[in-house]
C-alpha cells in the first residue's frame, strides 16, 4: 500500500460495509477481533478496496484474547492477495519480529501501533515509540488520550518531527479534547486516517463517522 500520502481507513468488523466505503475510503480496515469468523469473511472478500488486517489485544483496546492463535490468524491474513496491510502492536513485534516477515514475504505493509488510553506521553517519549515502531514496520502508529489542549499541540509537534526526519508515522488523539486531531494530524504528516463506516459503531473513541472525516479532510488539504 502507498504510505506516502494520506490513507483514509473505512475501520469495520463486517467486510459487507466496503461498497458503502467505496466513496470515501482509500483502504479498509478489518477489525478481525471483533468479527465473528474473520478468515472466512477473508476468504469470501471481494470488494475493491485493499485491506488493513487488525486483530487487536484487550490491552490495547480490542477484544482478541493474547494467545498464539490471534497472531496465527492476523499471519494468516497476510497470506490474503486483498491484505496489504497487517497491523500489529509494537508491544507484540519486538517479541514476534517473524510476523513482520511473514507479511514482507506475502507482500503486505506492517503498520506497527501503540495505544494510550489514559494519556498523552511526554513529546520525546512518543517521538520515541514512533522511532522505535518505525524499526519493524512501514508506518509507525500512535494513538493516545490527550486531557488538554497541549496534549494535542505535542503530538502535532512529535508527528511533524519525525516526518521530517523520513519516518512514516499515524497519529491520533482519541477522545473528545483530541478529536480535531483526526481531522489535522495529516496536515503534519500522519498517513492513516481512521473512521468508523457506520458512526454508531466506532472503533476508537471520538471519531468521526467516514463521510465527516473525508469532508473535513478535504477541505483542510
Ligand atoms: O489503531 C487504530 C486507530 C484507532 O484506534 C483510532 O483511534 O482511530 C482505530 C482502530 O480501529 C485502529 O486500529
Amino acid at each position: 500500500m502507498d504510505f506516502d500520502s494520506l490513507v483514509l481507513a473505512a475501520a469495520t468488523a463486517d467486510l459487507s460495509d466496503e461498497p458503502a466505503a467505496r466513496a470515501h475510503a482509500d483502504a479498509v480496515e478489518f477489525r478481525m477481533d471483533l468479527a465473528n469468523d474473520p478468515l472466512d469473511a477473508l476468504a469470501t472478500y471481494d470488494g475493491e478496496l485493499p485491506l488493513i488486517a487488525t486483530n487487536r489485544t484487550i490491552e490495547e483496546g480490542g477484544e482478541a484474547p493474547e494467545n498464539s492463535d490471534r497472531l496465527d490468524t492476523l499471519s494468516r491474513a497476510a497470506e490474503f492477495p486483498t491484505v496489504a496491510a497487517i497491523d500489529v502492536e509494537l508491544a507484540t513485534i519486538t517479541d514476534e519480529e517473524w510476523l513482520a516477515d511473514e507479511a514482507r514475504d506475502h507482500d503486505a505493509d506492517c503498520i506497527v501501533s501503540t495505544h494510550d488510553f489514559d494519556a498523552t506521553p511526554s513529546r520525546s517519549a512518543m517521538e520515541n515509540t514512533l522511532t522505535r515502531a518505525s524499526e519493524y514496520g512501514t508506518v509507525a502508529k500512535l494513538a493516545v488520550t490527550a486531557t488538554d489542549p497541549g496534549d494535542v499541540l505535542d503530538l502535532l509537534a512529535a508527528t511533524h518531527a519525525r516526518t521530517e526526519r523520513g519516518d512514516r508515522v499515524a497519529t491520533m488523539a482519541m477522545d473528545a479534547v483530541g478529536g480535531h486531531s483526526r481531522a489535522i494530524a495529516p496536515l503534519y504528516g500522519s498517513r492513516i486516517a481512521y473512521a468508523p463506516v457506520d458512526p454508531d459503531r466506532a472503533t476508537a473513541p471520538g471519531q468521526y463517522d467516514l463521510a465527516t472525516l473525508a469532508g473535513l479532510l478535504d477541505t483542510l488539504d
